[in-house]
């Protein structure tokens, strides 16, 4: 099947360029491919992997046309239906543990587009009957990493293997990119949460409890970086104590002893108190040492 067969033609030549050693670029692509993965081509996944290209995407980045490459996923044309899942944008309900039979028997399918031209794909010309969305998760590809929902093509393909159980495949796909356990790893809590799910409706409740947890979180670090702000300006009471009005610096105008000291104590910039001077001083008949030890005379 040709690559990018859903792309409109540019007229120009589809010849690929020949690289430095005389090899064309894409073959050479494929060689530096085959010794990361340390895998050949015509790779055999063990569940059926598609994809509708719309070549929109740099082709080096592209996660969908690596895996062509490497002969995992297969491409579809425009007006082709898809018989298993279909992780896409156009989706209504979004993937769950229960979907893991229609998974394994019939596979996964994406999208291959840029984000930013969505409102180009045909989606009613494409997809099939099990159409979804994933349930938030955060990419950790390099174009989109930590922006939620966006995943590339093989974080989605993945996070669909992991939400319905199959965290192998999950592994098995990601580990052709060397970026890619990371997504399981950012995502671990999550997808554990998802997993213990079982239709639609409990996916979707268990990410809005996950989303109302972040909101929390990020309202706590709000008010202790704001109280942190307080902490870093110094000891705010110190400040109103050079205008004579605090209780407080009243207190300190009193040394540890009691006694009521003519200079009021001097601070270090931790807030610690430094003894003044005069307390430090040595009486006039004691022996002095200098910082080594050393008697001074
Ligand atoms: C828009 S493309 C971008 C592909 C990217 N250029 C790459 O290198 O893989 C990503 C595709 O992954 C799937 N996808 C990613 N995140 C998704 C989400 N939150 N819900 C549904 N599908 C998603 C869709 O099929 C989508 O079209």
């Amino acid at each position: 099947m040709a690559k990018g067969k859903n792309k409109a033609s540019d007229g120009r030549s589809s010849r690929p360029s020949k690289g430095a050693n005389g090899h064309s670029s894409r073959s050479n692509h494929k060689r530096m491919e085959m010794k990361h993965s340390g895998s050949g081509a015509g790779n055999n996944f063990p569940v059926k992997l598609a994809m509708w290209d719309f070549d929109q995407c740099d082709p080096k980045r592209c996660s969908g046309k690596k895996l062509e490459r490497l002969g995992i996923i297969k491409s579809l044309r425009v007006g082709q239906k898809f018989q298993g899942i279909v992780v896409s944008p156009n989706g209504k309900g979004v993937v769950c543990p229960n979907d893991r039979q229609i998974v394994e028997e019939h596979g996964v399918a994406v999208v291959e587009c840029s984000w930013a031209r969505l409102d180009e794909v045909p989606f009613q010309k494409i997809g099939g009957k099990h159409e979804r969305l994933l349930p938030y998760l955060v990419a950790a590809n390099q174009v989109n990493y930590g922006r939620p929902w966006r995943l590339n093509c093989v974080e989605a393909l993945a996070a669909c293997f992991a939400i319905v159980g199959r965290i192998d495949l999950a592994s098995e796909l990601l580990s052709h990119f060397s970026w890619g356990l990371g997504f399981l790893e950012l995502n671990k809590e999550l997808i554990e949460v998802y997993q213990k799910c079982t239709d639609e409706q409990s996916v979707k409740a268990a990410e809005e409890a996950w989303l109302k947890k972040l909101e929390q979180e990020a309202e706590e670090r709000k008010k202790m970086s704001s109280s942190e702000d307080i902490w870093l300006m110094g000891n705010v009471n110190r400040k109103t104590e050079n205008v004579g009005s605090d209780q407080e610096s009243d207190e300190l105008a009193t040394d540890r002893e009691g006694s009521s000291v003519s200079e009021s104590p001097k601070f270090d910039s931790l807030g610690n108190i430094i003894e003044s001077s005069e307390h430090l001083e040595t009486p006039e008949n004691e022996t002095r040492y200098d910082s080594l030890g050393n008697i001074i005379e």
